[in-house]
């Protein structure tokens, strides 16, 4: 587990203090993949480097399995960042060393294993990112999805527990952009690795993560399971990002629910009640009939979810909405 205890960090500039990141406390769980979103200076790099200590706090404590990172000394810190991989908006690559080379770099840094061993890791590794075919080119002959995935194999060369991810994708097309990304889940999934990744998307996070926390000027000022954040925001941060995602974000305009009379709720599908016939059984159950004002429907990682706006009138209304949470629908009265 990472765990930050009341870390903060400001940074000297020309003799001024510039806070970066206000005291923030935060646990990312082993295993889960943690999104921070935020604009440009919200503090994310900050917060992303403060983990393995390419930023030093300027104070507070960050606990990584038990170790408390801020006390490590020289050699100490050089142990620990084998077990934290990253990887970089821009790759990071050395443009004079084969791909094979430049995976193999953290290896023979860490000087544990023979060259021997040090080839069939890099083979390894090349194979698991799909770049077998790849291995002798330079950083140059290869696509940008490309580059990325020699970034991501090294980061994996010396087995880490910890991956950080620092804009992995901002460089990337679309089409890659889902490759790569599709590729950290995997790796999150077989290797059970931790990884951390900072993004202004929200669609990288609700494609890949399991939580987020949404940062503003040096705060995390919303976080949680990425489907509540993203189906309920409740920050104005968070509300922006997630209009801003959206295909048609006037989606639900107040004006028109001057058009239709009736009671208006949005409804929240999440999971199996995604696929349920309910709002028919529903009707005919109660009595209640029902206009569509808008709807979406899509992907939060790998479950189903959609949100529809109705206007409903006649009937038993409260039993609708009564039937509807009990079917693990989330009801919200929009016009009562
Ligand atoms: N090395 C530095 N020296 C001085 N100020 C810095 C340094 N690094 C970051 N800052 C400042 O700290 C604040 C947070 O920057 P940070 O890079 O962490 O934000 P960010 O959310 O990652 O932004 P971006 O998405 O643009 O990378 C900004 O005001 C930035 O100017």
């Amino acid at each position: 587990m990472i765990e930050f205890q009341d870390v903060h960090k400001a940074y000297a500039v020309n003799g001024q203090s510039i806070t970066a990141l206000q005291p923030t406390s935060l646990q990312v769980q082993p295993g889960e993949i943690f999104g921070l979103i935020g604009h440009s200076g919200a503090g994310k790099s900050t917060l992303l480097r403060l983990i393995n200590r390419l930023e030093e706090p300027s104070g507070g404590r960050i606990i990584v399995d038990g170790i408390d990172v801020t006390a490590l000394d020289a050699q100490g810190l050089r142990r620990f960042r084998q077990r934290v991989g990253m990887i970089f908006q821009h790759f990071n690559l050395l443009s004079s060393k084969t791909v094979a080379n430049n995976v193999a770099m953290p290896l023979k840094l860490a000087g544990e294993l023979s060259g021997v061993q040090i080839k069939q890791r890099v083979t390894e590794l090349l194979s698991r990112v799909g770049l077998s075919e790849h291995a002798n080119k330079y950083p140059a002959q290869l696509s940008g999805g490309q580059k990325q995935r020699v970034g991501i194999a090294r980061a994996l060369a010396t087995d880490p527990k910890i991956l950080l991810c620092d804009e992995a994708t901002s460089a990337l097309d679309p089409q890659t952009t889902a490759q790569v990304l599709q590729l950290l889940v995997e790796i999150n999934r077989e290797l059970g690795l931790t990884i951390v990744l900072i993004t202004h998307e929200m669609d990288v996070i609700r494609r890949v993560c399991d939580r987020v926390g949404v940062m503003d000027a040096g705060v995390i000022v919303e976080s949680g399971q990425v489907s509540d954040v993203f189906l309920h925001p409740k920050h104005e941060t968070t509300q922006r990002f997630v209009q801003e995602s959206e295909e048609d974000p006037d989606i639900s305009r107040e004006e028109e629910y001057q058009k239709v009379s009736g009671r208006i709720v949005r409804l929240t599908f999440l999971g199996e009640s995604t696929y349920a016939p309910l709002l028919g059984k529903v009707a005919r159950e109660t009595g209640v009939d029902y206009s569509i004002l808008a709807g979406r429907i899509g992907r939060i990682k790998d479950q189903a979810c959609g949100q529809l706006t109705l206007a409903l009138t006649g009937g038993k209304e409260q039993l609708a909405e009564q039937q509807l949470r009990d079917a693990g629908v989330h009801v919200e009265v929009l016009r009562p």
